[in-house]
């Protein structure tokens, strides 16, 4: 009962072979178990189109408008070849150093595929703003960055301060208060968000500005007010996150009190559904069971239910919680900002590698985020320690790497968004070179049979790709969970999905590996084939006698070929 490869016809057209041919060689594979599956037999056709240039007519113009591709891949194709093709994504926080329409389509330029909105800093406006203007760009340019949203969370941090910045100086004396002040903050005062501040904290207790880059000891509490003594000099910025440890360990039994998604988050995830974002990110996600209850909400809520749930991993409690919080959602962020805050630092790298390669066993999109570059905030170029990490998020084959501050509020958008890019294609091109096919096993994951069909063909696709050097894997793919099993075996070819929805599409550009296309498409596989080559020709991002494999999610069928 093997699966039986059908046609085994003599593969002639080697890419070796570049002059056009007008024949090709399918395989068609079919999964021979199906003829005695009492499931539901999926629709498996034979496919035997040979394609003969003299006799395809080319595109109109209609057509050649019909596929949809982010302009930025149309030019690398164009220019480099199927080859050098960035794999990794990249995402970018917009804030004020990045908010024009003219600074987001310098980072569309750059590379963003996905750009972030922080819910925790700006107005609804503000976001909103920033929203169109991206829709706007994609539509007027030819770009496919899609939005993701995160919430606030309810975690504790400092108010806005009436000022960029401010710096504490060691042996300076701070209040940090829960009083509202109606006008100008007094001198060395701190606004909390959390009403409980004053009453949760001890005199003796450390507190730790985002995660420790600045340091106070609580020495007295009056009323609303606790005063702080500065132990570790640093800057404070509007709104950073607060953590306060006694006895060397952190303080926290108020936090895991507090509901992950507050009743500002619920109107902000209102506001994220109604503009349509791509993504919405949960901060200090602490089980499964809230990120169940968003994806119900948004599937109440929005028509298509297509806005897919991110958990970030930033808490110990995420981290406990792992395995379930990591099946349940539809991605998830190593939010290293927090997370170090909270674990100590030196436990960070290999939480990170935990959450990358489970995410990619359970075929969840997992992105690297916070301080890959946090020196470009105010420097033009990385440290050579920064490289290195950027570069082992790469070599892990993450799906994606953030940039937060570095993109939000440094005076380096564009450069920081270069060095991402430089980096993933130098170590996806060493990696390629140096250690051909990896050795991570990948488990079984499919629940169904059919899923499991589609898996099968997607492991053995890749490994084909692999082992015959073609130079793209093409999947025609409905809602783009083919595509996602093709990106998860992290082939050495780039991966061409075509799906029929600009959401999927957009959706599509969080995993690695994936150039997302829209195009139309029938349930005939010869001519989606046909019109994509043609389309793709036309436009210059495919060439005659390129090896490509073929596959398809509505049929659950295999070919390789070259392009006619
Ligand atoms: N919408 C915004 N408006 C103003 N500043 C922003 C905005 N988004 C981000 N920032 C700035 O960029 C920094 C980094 O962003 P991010 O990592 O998302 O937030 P945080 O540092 O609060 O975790 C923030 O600390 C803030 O100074
Ligand atoms: C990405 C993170 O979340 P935020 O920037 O919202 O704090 C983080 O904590 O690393
Ligand atoms: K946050
Ligand atoms: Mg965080």
């Amino acid at each position: 009962m093997a699966h039986a490869i059908q046609s085994l016809l003599s593969l002639t057209n080697h890419r070796s072979h570049p002059k056009p041919t007008t024949t090709f060689s399918p395989i068609t594979l079919r999964p021979a178990s199906l003829s005695f599956s009492t499931r539901k037999k999926p629709h498996v056709r034979r496919i035997s189109a040979i394609f003969d240039l003299e006799n395809s007519s080319p595109p109109s113009p209609l057509e050649s408008i019909s596929i949809d591709v982010d302009a930025v891949t149309e030019a690398e194709l164009k220019e480099n070849g199927f080859r050098s093709t960035r794999r990794t994504k990249l995402i970018c926080t917009i804030g004020p150093a990045s908010c024009d329409f003219e600074q987001l389509e310098a980072l569309a330029m750059g590379g963003m595929n996905v750009a972030r909105i922080n819910m925790c800093h700006g107005t609804r406006e503000w976001h909103q703003a920033v929203i169109r203007r991206v829709r706007r760009l994609n539509q007027e340019k030819g770009y496919a960055v899609a939005i993701m949203m995160d919430t606030e969370g309810s975690e504790i941090h400092m108010g806005d301060l009436g000022a960029a910045s401010a710096k504490a100086e060691d042996g300076e004396i701070w209040t940090f208060s829960v009083r509202a002040f109606d006008s100008q903050l007094p001198d060395h005062t701190i606004n909390v968000n959390y009403e409980g501040f004053a009453e949760d904290v001890k005199v003796g207790d450390e507190l730790l500005v985002d995660g420790g880059m600045v340091r106070f000891e609580v020495i007295e509490k009056i009323g609303p007010d606790v005063k702080c003594r500065c132990t570790d000099p640093g800057l404070l910025l509007p709104r950073a996150n607060l953590t306060f440890w006694r006895g060397g360990s952190l303080v926290r039994e108020r936090n895991a009190m507090l509901p992950t998604i507050s009743s500002k988050d619920w109107l902000d995830i209102d506001f994220g559904i109604a503009e349509g974002v791509d993504f919405i990110s949960i901060s200090f996600v602490k089980s499964a069971e809230v990120i169940n209850h968003l994806k119900s909400y948004i599937a109440a809520r929005s028509r298509d239910s297509d806005i897919a749930v991110i958990a970030k991993i930033e808490s110990i409690d995420s981290l406990k919680n792992l395995d379930e919080i990591i099946r349940a959602c539809d991605g998830a962020m190593v939010a290293r900002g927090d997370l170090g805050a909270q674990i100590p630092l030196e436990q960070v790298p290999s939480a990170q590698q935990k959450v990358v390669q489970l995410c990619r066993q359970l075929n969840k999109p997992v992105i690297v985020a916070s301080q890959l570059l946090e020196s470009m905030i105010e420097y033009p170029t990385p440290t050579r320690a920064e490289v290195a990490d950027v570069s082992e998020a790469v070599r892990q084959r993450a799906d994606a790497l953030m940039l937060s501050g570095e993109s939000a509020m440094g005076q380096f958008p564009d450069k920081a968004l270069t060095v991402l890019r430089s980096v993933s294609l130098r170590i996806e091109r060493w990696w390629r070179e140096e250690k051909r096919h990896e050795a991570m096993r990948l488990p079984p994951i499919a629940s169904s049979f059919s899923d499991r069909i589609s898996e099968e063909i997607c492991n053995s696709a890749a490994k084909m790709a692999n082992n015959l050097e073609v130079d793209a894997v093409f999947v025609f793919t409905k809602d783009g969970y083919m595509a996602s099993l093709l990106s998860r075996c992290r082939p050495d070819c780039p991966i061409f999905a075509f799906t029929t929805t600009t959401s999927v599409r957009r959706r599509l550009n969080l995993q690695w590996g994936l150039i997302p296309f829209r195009l139309s498409l029938t349930d005939d596989m010869d001519s989606n084939l046909n019109r994509t080559f043609s389309l793709l020709k036309a436009r210059g991002m495919i060439q005659s006698g390129d090896l490509v494999i073929a596959l398809s999610d509505m049929l659950q069928s295999i070919q390789v070929m070259n392009v006619p």
